[in-house]
Parts: C-alpha cells; structure tokens; sequence
C-alpha cells in the first residue's frame, strides 16, 4: 500500500533532531528512540499483538525517519510479534535508502528465511539484517550478518554494541523502534540517546497491553510537539545525568 504525502511541516519540526554530518566523527552512533503510543503509554493491545496506532500520516513520518537513519534496531520480541518490513518508503531510491535492520536475538529464536524482512531483501526493497546474538550460531542463515556480544547474566552493554554497530558496519545514525523491553532499557540509558520522537495516537490500549514506562524517572528538554490530525509528535532530548 502507498503511503499518504508527508505533511508539509514535518520536516521543519524534526530537523533539529535527525542526524547530522558531524556525528560520523564521534565514536558511536547518533541514536533515535521513536515509537507510536496510546495515551495510556502501551505500543501494543497486548503481547505478541501487532497493534497499529498511529494515523496514516504520523505512518508516514516513520518512513521518512526510516530515510534519514543508516539502521533500525528492534527486539526479538518485535520481530516474533509483527514480522516487520522495516524498510524504506518514503522519498527519492527509498528502497536503496532503506536502514540496514538489526535485530538483537540473543538466544537465536527468530528466522530470517520466510519472513517479511527476507522477502523485501530478495525483492531489493530492504536491506539484509544484522542479528545480535551471545554464542556464535552453529547453523547460520544465508545473507544475515551476525554480530556477537559479550553477555553477563542474559545481558549486554548498550554502549558496546553501538560502538560495534558503528565500527564493524559503519551505522551513523540508528532509529531503534522497539519494543517496550528495548525501550524502557535504553530510556535509562540517555548518555546514548540523542533524540525521542513519540507518537500518541488517540487512543486508549488498556492494561493488558505492552507498556512503555522506564525504571525510573527521565526528564527531557527541548520539547517540541506536531498535531496532525488525530495523532501528537512530541520530539525532544534526554537530559542527561550529572
Ligand atoms: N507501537 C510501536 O511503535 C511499536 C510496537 N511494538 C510492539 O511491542 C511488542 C514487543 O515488545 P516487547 O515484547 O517488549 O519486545 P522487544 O522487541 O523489546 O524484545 C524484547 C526481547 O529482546 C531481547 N532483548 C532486548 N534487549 C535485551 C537486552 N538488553 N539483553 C538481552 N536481551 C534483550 C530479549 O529477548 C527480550 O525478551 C510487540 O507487540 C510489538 O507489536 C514494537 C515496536 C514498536
Ligand atoms: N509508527 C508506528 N505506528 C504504529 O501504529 C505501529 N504499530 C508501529 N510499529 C512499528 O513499525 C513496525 C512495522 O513496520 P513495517 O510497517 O512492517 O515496516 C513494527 O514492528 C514496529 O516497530 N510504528
């Protein structure tokens, strides 16, 4: 399916918070969070469910966020639920501008081969992805590039895997887009982060459903908001710790 035009103001309003050319001489990557949420702060109806919130033209804006990021980075839990496309339909050779997908699938329970990700790959609508695991898989898929990261207790360092993103594959700028368990982790994590971008659909999920809610608290700064028709942006930065 198409997508609906791009509204007018959007690139005006994101502009301060997309990646810049300057951020290739850092040593890791410029990090967007961005998600979709109901107004009671679920990404999901309830787990495992695909759920869509936003409006066809907050849809939109994820595609041209996808545009201007070199990765896209989900859990496993997101690809099990929604078997996503993660490419790019938005502008001038989007496919070709398509973010490279990265999965982080520690323990290896996603498949690559018939899903959504492998078909827009072989139909050159989609990037091949990086899978993140722990152990170096004995059995490796046909075209996914795997990266492995030292874990302690099932966990690993955040900022050591985005360092290896931008050095062993050269990822500038990474969106990461889910799910609640990648989020609320990297919410604490504002060091890392260099951008938010929420969208709120009008709507109420209820409490079965898959909550974005942090740890603790996290304050943000530079707050700028977007109306569209039945959907708010609110863009703005982490602030950081002292
Ligand atoms: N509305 C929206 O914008 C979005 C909604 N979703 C929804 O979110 C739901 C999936 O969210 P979740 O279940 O929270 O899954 P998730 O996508 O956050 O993946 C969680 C899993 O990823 C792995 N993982 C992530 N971080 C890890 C770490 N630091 N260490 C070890 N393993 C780690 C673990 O296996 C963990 O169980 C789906 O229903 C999906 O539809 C997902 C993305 C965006
Ligand atoms: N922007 C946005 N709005 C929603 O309502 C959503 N449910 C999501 N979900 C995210 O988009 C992925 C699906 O991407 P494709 O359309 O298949 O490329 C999904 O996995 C979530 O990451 N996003």
């Amino acid at each position: 399916m198409s997508l609906l035009e791009l509204p007018i103001n959007i690139p005006e309003i994101l502009s301060p918070y997309l990646p810049l050319k300057d951020d290739l001489v850092k040593d890791k990557p410029f990090v967007t969070l961005t998600y979709a949420q109901s107004i009671d702060a679920r990404i999901a109806a309830q787990k495992g469910e695909r759920t869509v919130i936003s409006h066809e033209e907050t849809k939109t804006m994820t595609h041209y966020l996808r545009y201007h990021h070199d990765g896209i980075l989900v859990g496993t839990g997101t690809v099990l639920a929604d078997d996503p496309g993660l490419n790019c339909k938005w502008g001038k050779n989007c496919f070709e501008n398509s973010p490279k997908p990265i999965i982080i699938d520690l323990k290896q329970k996603w498949k690559f081969t018939g899903s959504k990700l492998h078909q827009l790959y072989l139909n050159n609508q989609g990037k091949n992805p990086i899978v993140v695991v722990a152990n170096e898989p004995i059995n490796k898929e046909e075209h996914v590039e795997y990266l492995t990261i030292p874990t302690t207790n099932g966990k690993f360092d955040w900022g050591l895997l985005l360092n290896a993103l931008k050095t062993n594959f050269n990822l500038n700028s990474i969106m990461v887009e889910g799910g609640a368990v990648v989020i609320n982790q990297l919410l604490t994590e504002s060091h890392l982060i260099n951008s938010l971008i929420v969208t709120i659909g009008s709507t109420y999920l209820g409490n079965l459903g898959v909550q974005v809610s942090p740890p603790r608290k996290v304050l943000l700064e530079n707050v700028n908001w977007w109306r569209g028709t039945t959907d708010a942006v609110m863009c703005a930065n982490l602030k950081q710790l002292k």
